[in-house]
């Protein structure tokens, strides 16, 4: 997965849901960490989608519990599977010095890296959020930046953020988690956002104020394309 034009990922525990995803999703979050039996789950998928393998701790909204050693291990593996096209490596994770072995694996292996950083408790500075963006950007090809949005502006932060990453040349993916930032994953994509994520079933979600896969899909579709098609008329 090159990234090179906007990917939505169907985020989703359950593989065997893949059929469904394909009407919309261009790929699929399979979220190790809240699966059942995940690398089971890996061995045996033979789905159409290309897989994007997230195994999201604790320490970052996820559900991996158990050593931070387990679960760099599980994606190191994940990275072997011919259908997994990228994996997500927090930069948190990368800047503790414990990811080497993942990234080596990954580059080893033809596996795209999305490094990323999420704020469960706001927004900071448009300048910060570039900070991170960039930080996170030196180590894969796409940085992915989710942040709470708790006002209007937090969303406007976030946006601005995205289209200077973008208009500089930097491959980002962004979003604003809560319900006041629900319209950022529509519009994101406009300014240059490259990855958008959804679950399949509405009660569902993988992080709050997401949309459901058709919903986000049909939205994009009709903001994004419109809005290209008039910017390039
Ligand atoms: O990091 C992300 C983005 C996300 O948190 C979101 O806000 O849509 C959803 C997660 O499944 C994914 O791993």
């Amino acid at each position: 997965m090159n990234f090179e034009s906007f990917v939505l990922a169907a985020s989703t525990a359950t593989l065997a849901d893949e059929p469904r995803a394909r009407a919309h999703a261009d790929a699929i979050e399979f979220r190790l960490d809240l699966a059942d039996e995940p690398l089971a789950q890996l061995a045996h998928y033979d789905g159409e989608l290309p897989l994007l393998a997230t195994n999201r701790p604790t320490w970052e909204g996820g559900e991996w519990s158990t050593d931070e050693r387990s679960r760099l291990d599980a994606l190191t593996e994940a990275t072997t599977v011919d259908a997994v096209a990228a994996i997500d490596v927090e930069l948190a994770a990368i800047r503790a010095g414990a990811a080497d072995r993942l990234l080596d694996a990954a580059r080893e292996n033809d596996v795209s890296v999305v490094v990323s950083v999420h704020d469960f408790d706001g927004t900071s500075s448009c300048s910060t959020l570039l900070a991170l963006l960039e930080a996170a950007g030196a180590h894969g090809a796409v940085a992915k930046l989710a942040v709470t949005a708790e006002s209007p502006a937090d969303t406007l932060t976030l946006l601005r953020a995205t289209h200077e990453a973008t208009a500089a040349g930097q491959p980002v993916a962004t979003m604003a988690m809560g319900e006041l930032g629900t319209h950022t994953r529509a519009v994101a994509p406009i300014y240059g956002s490259r990855i958008g994520y959804a679950p399949i079933d509405p009660a569902a979600t993988t992080a709050p104020g997401q949309l459901d896969l058709a919903t986000l899909a049909t939205t994009i579709e009709s903001v994004f394309v419109t809005g290209r098609a008039k910017r390039e008329n």
